[in-house]
């Protein structure tokens, strides 16, 4: 299929529309609180729900990368290397904390509430990271 320009420009628009519509995936799970692996006590309905929202994100960026010209493959290992590197396994193995919480000790910047518990930066999982959990 040959697309004109301006088809171009508003298919790309549109997509970019849809791939925004990412919060209604997030709205799934907005008053679930803790999610075990595997959803138990989830009815059928709603990981069959759950299962379309997935796939239109990926549907969406896969075509979105298409009509961008992004090799998804190569740029998502790509992202993984350098993942790698700004979160290193000794000190974020099991935390989805952002690079900037923990100095290089391990320890909390000055940005992290001091509520958290100590050993939260030392690469040991924290309570929000319990590796079983959504
Ligand atoms: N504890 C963490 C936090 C994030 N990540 C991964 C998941 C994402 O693939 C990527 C996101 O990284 P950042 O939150 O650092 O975001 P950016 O890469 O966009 O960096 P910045 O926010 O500095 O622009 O890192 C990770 O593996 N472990």
């Amino acid at each position: 299929m040959v697309l004109s320009r301006l088809d171009q420009c508003m298919e790309l628009h549109f997509i970019i529309i849809k791939v925004g519509e990412v919060g209604e995936l997030s709205e799934i799970f907005q008053w679930k609180g803790e999610v075990p692996r595997g959803l138990p006590g989830w009815k059928e309905e709603e990981k069959q729900h759950l299962q379309e929202e997935i796939s239109n994100v990926l549907l969406y960026l896969v075509r979105l990368s298409d009509v961008c010209r992004v090799d998804l493959g190569k740029a998502a290992m790509r992202k993984m290397e350098h993942n790698a590197i700004k979160y290193p396994i000794k000190l974020f193995k099991g935390s989805s904390r952002k690079y900037t919480e923990i100095n290089e000790n391990g320890g909390a910047t000055a940005a992290v509430d001091s509520s958290i518990p100590a050993d939260a930066n030392t690469g040991k999982k924290d309570g929000n990271d319990g590796g079983e959990t959504v």
